[in-house]
């Protein structure tokens, strides 16, 4: 099969190594743990100290970010006591970019330094339990695109990120999940919106059809988003534990009968509506982290 390299193979490891080497000589922050914000949750990034921050387009190879509440710059910093890079805005494959070119960033995180990768999302529920406002833990994902051909690993690959073929069984490390819980548990009022589910990826723009929504339904899908998936399989490709959750913004149009009611900008305020809670979810995750790593 040929491969168009432009267009869905993208970051040799030579680039990836540029890049972190242009940012390692630029702030003297050594990253632990990469957090990618998702739609609204921007706010992650300003709770850094000591902060040296990139403008995507001011870092060679990189794309630029093109959807609105996500604002386009790397932040290095601490977070609590923990040296952290910060994604403010992520790449999406519905703005043209490939799976690879979206995810190549975190092979930067890993390159810089980062043994963790934290993803956070905005998603529609599926599972009718859920309410907005909830915060979803992923346990697991369904790759639908993947199952379709495409992931951000297609093409020849470079040992040096990782294996040719990679376990996904424990995608999301169970021992972070745990610890996300118990960190959770003892912060008040999360006990009501904290769920634990299984997040899908589709394309995108185009949100979903009642059809669609009732078949991913059947399929055991909990939340429903256009990132994360290609994110974390980069991160496992390159030895990286991850946790991820979703900020429930809106619940999945299932019934020919309901009014769709699905804007981006309304997703973003739920965002700024969370960020007290989603802030203090972080911080103490990567905080663990820290005390994980220094013992
Ligand atoms: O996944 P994040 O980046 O949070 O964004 C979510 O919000 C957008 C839809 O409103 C989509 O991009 C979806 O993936
Ligand atoms: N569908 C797909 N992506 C999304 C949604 C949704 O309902 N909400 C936020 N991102």
């Amino acid at each position: 099969m040929e491969f168009d390299r432009d267009t869905i193979v993208y970051g040799s490891y030579e680039m990836v190594q540029e890049i972190a080497t242009y940012l390692l000589e630029r702030t003297g922050i050594r990253p632990r743990c990469g957090i990618i914000c998702g739609s609204g949750l921007g706010c992650l990034a300003d709770q850094l100290t000591e902060v040296d921050s990139f403008d995507y387009d001011t870092i060679p190879h990189f794309p630029v970010s093109t959807v609105a509440g996500h604002r386009g710059r790397l932040v290095f910093g601490r977070l609590g006591d923990v040296p952290v890079v910060c994604m403010q805005g992520r790449f999406h494959y519905y703005e043209g970019y490939s799976l690879a070119k979206c995810s190549m960033p975190v092979r930067v995180m890993r390159l810089v330094g980062c043994t963790h990768l934290i993803a956070t999302n905005a998603a529609g529920a599926i599972n009718s339990q859920y309410r907005v406002g909830d915060i979803m833990l992923i346990r697991d994902h369904i790759n639908l695109m993947g199952f379709a051909g495409n992931c951000p690993l297609l093409g020849p690959n470079d040992d040096r990120f990782g294996p040719r073929f990679l376990g996904m069984a424990k995608a999301y490390e169970p021992e972070l999940l745990s610890v996300a819980k118990q960190v959770a548990h003892r912060m008040p009022g999360m006990d009501e919106i904290l769920r634990e589910g299984v997040y899908c990826c589709v394309g995108g723009p185009n949100f979903e059809t009642v059809a669609e929504g009732r078949l991913l339904e059947l399929l055991g899908v909990d939340a429903i988003g256009m990132s994360t998936v290609h994110e974390i399989i980069t991160a496992r490709h390159c030895g990286m534990t991850c946790f991820a959750f979703s900020l429930i913004t809106n619940m999945c149009t299932m019934s020919y009968d309901e009014e769709e009611e699905h804007c981006h900008e309304t997703f973003v305020d739920v965002g700024r509506q969370l960020e007290g809670r989603i802030c203090e979810l972080v911080t103490r995750v990567v905080a663990s982290i820290g005390d994980s790593e220094s013992t």
